[in-house]
């Protein structure tokens, strides 16, 4: 480890020899920690990084860029659409995606290196679960779809093909993350599937340029933005692990979005037909201003349709250059926040007012350098609904995304020839809950490991998916469960799908879990609040 002098030496290079200000009066366990730390810092990268930082924030504002000036449509040959398009298009693109996946070619790449400040929880935004039936959280979902993508896809080609998923996580979250995997045994992936990587972390400044202290013997760091992805890439030899198992294409995408198809062949297919380097998803969704959203198009439609939503497509080609060649050129972006400090007497202040700096570069700042960049428009209520906030903000919440899932799933079991019924056996009124309506009229859980997007016609299926030949009256599968409530002030039922049809109440039968001996019998907690209803085919 370097010492003291060293270290010194180091910081005044930097300009930055405050750090060491209480140095003197550490015990030696926290002085080898602050020294520890500091000597990670480059001194020439610090010295510019906090220049740069207090340069960013000295600019006078600049006068608000005129972005509806500047604001041009997508050409119509580089948007793609997932609805709306002719249904052997569609299949044409799905098809391909398949076929990259049977390949073995396509991976995908999870950005959770953020710290769900806005949501208010202190554990990683993956970890956290929005209250389905299943209780299952959006690491597992996520799990579970790759699980799916790759079955599809074998099924198809008659191979078993992986799906390796890369996590990008941080300082604060790699830790949780790892242990969380572990505990859950890496929801049956495989664990040398499942690749975390940490991005760097920056120190915060204050606004005259200089590096803030957290604790005595502690810098203030923070993550240094999704699209630190690129340095951590490299860092880690990710995309030399990525070529060793041959993976050409990479499906990029934030850790939030409760409906998030992983490895979506439909998207990737299009990319990969239409040559491009980079995609993104978009949906009707964005931070323009109400007048320019407004603006409509020679058709009618909305001239500006295509909000983007953390969901993008690289080919690893792209990634490589990226590394090597724009990840110097992106500029990075400023956010004035509230960073906890000590003041010049040592003691700890949580500041009421803005005063540092974070530094932070976004993933999709690489997209101007793509040679052949394509958007993908999709259905908002299909594929979109981050958790962002905490339940006591209006939208993008745990409320939202739960019911967002909920009402999907609802949509697929009538799609897939489902009949909900009352307690008395009667129908219940069969249209789709539009997206964003509320609570689906029955509360309806399928779990990822059944459908990956809407898939899997039991009505048509002689021997669904995990069906115990001999077990009639028992459940479909452990996934197929539907959990419904008996009335909103009576006791909670758990219903089972069975076959031929109806749901059975207040008893669950799990399918064994893999290597386990028999069947078990578990009574499942039911629902708050949902609507008393039964499920037939
Ligand atoms: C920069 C970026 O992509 N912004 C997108 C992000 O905004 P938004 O402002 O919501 O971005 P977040 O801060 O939630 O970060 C998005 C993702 O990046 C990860 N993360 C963040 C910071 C970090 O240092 N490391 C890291 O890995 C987060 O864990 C998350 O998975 O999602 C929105 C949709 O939901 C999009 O409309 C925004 O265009």
């Amino acid at each position: 480890m370097a010492s003291e002098l060293d270290v010194r030496a180091r910081l005044q290079r930097a300009g930055q020899e405050h750090l060491l200000r209480f140095c003197a009066e550490l015990a030696p366990g926290p002085r080898a920690a602050l020294l520890a730390q500091l000597e990670l810092l480059e001194p020439e990268a610090l010295r510019e990084h906090c220049r740069r930082a207090a340069a960013a924030c000295a600019r006078p504002p600049a006068p608000a860029p005129d972005l509806a000036a500047r604001l041009r449509p997508l050409p119509p040959e580089r948007v793609g659409c997932a609805s709306g398009v002719a249904p052997q298009t569609r299949r044409l693109w799905e098809e391909e995606g398949f076929h990259q996946i049977a390949l073995n070619k396509v991976a995908v790449l999870l950005l959770a290196g953020g710290q769900g400040t806005r949501l208010g929880v202190t554990y990683p935004k993956g970890m956290y679960q929005v209250g389905l039936p299943s209780q299952k959280t959006l690491y597992q979902l996520q799990a579970e779809r790759i699980r799916r993508v790759e079955q599809l896809a074998g099924e198809r080609y008659g191979t078993r093909c992986t799906v390796p998923w890369y996590i990008m996580t941080s300082e604060f979250t790699l830790g949780p993350t790892a242990k969380f995997f572990k505990e859950h045994d890496f929801f049956h992936l495989d664990p040398n599937n499942v690749v975390m990587f940490e991005q760097r972390m920056l120190p915060a400044v204050t606004f005259d340029g200089r590096a803030i202290l957290e604790q005595k013997d502690k810098v203030a760091m923070a993550p240094d933005g999704n699209g630190g992805l690129y340095c951590a890439l490299a860092d880690h030899q990710v995309l030399e692990d990525m070529e060793r198992r041959g993976v050409e294409f990479v499906h990029v995408y934030c850790v939030d979005n409760i409906l998030v198809r992983l490895a979506d062949p439909v998207f990737i297919g299009f990319c990969v037909l239409r040559g491009a380097d980079c995609g993104a998803k978009v949906v009707e969704y964005s931070e323009i201003s109400p007048e320019t959203a407004r603006l409509r198009a020679p058709g009618g439609g909305l001239l500006y349709n295509a909000g983007n939503i953390c969901n993008h497509f690289f080919t690893r080609d792209f990634l490589q250059m990226a590394t090597r060649e724009f990840e110097p050129l992106l500029k990075p972006h400023v956010a004035v926040k509230k960073v906890p400090y000590v003041d010049d007497q040592g003691n700890p202040v949580k500041p009421l007012e803005p005063n540092g700096i974070k530094m932070e570069k976004f993933v999709f700042d690489v997209l101007p350098f793509a040679k052949n960049f394509v958007a993908f428009q999709v259905l908002r209520g299909e594929e979109f609904s981050p958790l962002k906030n905490a339940d006591s903000a209006e939208r993008d919440n745990p409320s939202t995304a739960r019911r967002a899932l909920l009402s999907q799933h609802h949509r697929w079991a009538l799609q897939a020839g489902a009949h909900f019924l009352d307690a008395h056996g009667a129908r219940l009124p069969e249209q789709p809950s539009p997206p964003g309506s509320g609570e689906p009229p029955a509360i309806c859980e399928i779990s990822p490991l059944v459908s990956y997007s809407g898939e899997a016609d039991l009505a048509s299926h002689p021997e669904p998916r995990g069906w115990i030949p001999g077990h009639h009256d028992l459940l479909v599968s452990r996934d197929w469960r539907c959990t419904c409530e008996a009335g909103s002030s009576g006791p909670h039922s758990s219903w089972t799908w069975t076959r031929p049809g109806h749901c059975r109440p207040d008893s669950l039968l799990d399918l064994p879990a893999p290597g386990s001996p028999r069947l078990r019998k578990q009574p499942r907690p039911g629902l708050q609040g949902g609507k008393q209803a039964a499920l037939s085919f």
